[in-house]
């Protein structure tokens, strides 16, 4: 009896075509249950104006029915590849249950209101640092850092924090997303969902190991 969508996923017998979003949160649900830390952390694979792959950790900290977004500095190399090319791969590999999951698609900015309340979730020390980082420039060294939060943390007192305009985030609009299974031997299961376009139906194939 199939009882999760994971059961039905990998079950050849049921050629149902679930929705890949719902499959996501069945999986997401147990790496929280297992995994130590981050479970929401997430490889995410840009491309520079050279072609050159560049790939990264960042956490996925919204998702809704439109897709999975990630924050950070607009100024960085991921924020200048993605806004000069936006699409985007990204992985999640949870080692505690040997399972992955895999999206590929074009991204968007997320709206400045979306920006506002994740910016306005996180503690004030978090939103001092994405103000004071020139992320991914060069650094003299850590003291000019410290300097910068100081003098910033100071230049605020005990204001609100108003997110900066280079710090905002990217939403994957995934066209495809894959499911991986641990199996014995290297024996894996995989189910790759694909679609054409946000309002086209998704399409399941069970692809070799
Ligand atoms: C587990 C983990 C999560 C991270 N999450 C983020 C994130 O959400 N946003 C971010 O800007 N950087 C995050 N970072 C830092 C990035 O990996 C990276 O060092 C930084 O964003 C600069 O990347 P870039 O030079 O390719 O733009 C994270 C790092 C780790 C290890
Ligand atoms: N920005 C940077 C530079 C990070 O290193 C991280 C997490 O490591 C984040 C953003 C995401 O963290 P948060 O959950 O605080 O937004």
């Amino acid at each position: 009896m199939s009882n999760t969508l994971t059961d039905k996923l990998f079950d050849d017998n049921d050629p149902a075509v679930l929705d890949p979003f719902a499959i996501f949160e069945e999986w997401f649900a147990m790496a929280h249950q297992s995994e130590p830390n981050d479970a929401h952390a997430m490889a995410l694979a840009s491309v520079d104006d050279g072609g050159m792959p560049d790939v990264r950790m960042v956490l996925l900290n919204a998702r809704d029915t439109r897709g999975f977004s990630f924050f950070t500095n607009f100024g960085s190399a991921k924020g200048v590849e993605l806004l000069a090319h936006p699409k985007a791969a990204m992985v999640m590999h949870w080692k505690s249950i040997r399972r992955q999951i895999r999206m590929r698609g074009p991204v968007e900015v997320v709206t400045p209101a979306e920006a506002d309340a994740y910016f306005a979730s996180r503690p004030r020390g978090s939103q001092i640092a994405s103000a004071a980082s020139k992320q991914s420039r060069p650094l003299a060294n850590r003291e000019r850092l410290a300097a910068d939060v100081a003098a910033l943390t100071a230049q605020i007192g005990d204001a609100d924090m108003v997110r900066p305009e280079h710090w905002s985030g990217f939403r994957l609009v995934p066209l495809e997303i894959e499911f991986w299974k641990d199996g014995e031997f290297r024996l894996h299961d995989r189910v790759r969902y694909t679609r054409e376009g946000t309002d086209m139906p998704w399409s399941a194939q069970r692809l070799y190991p």
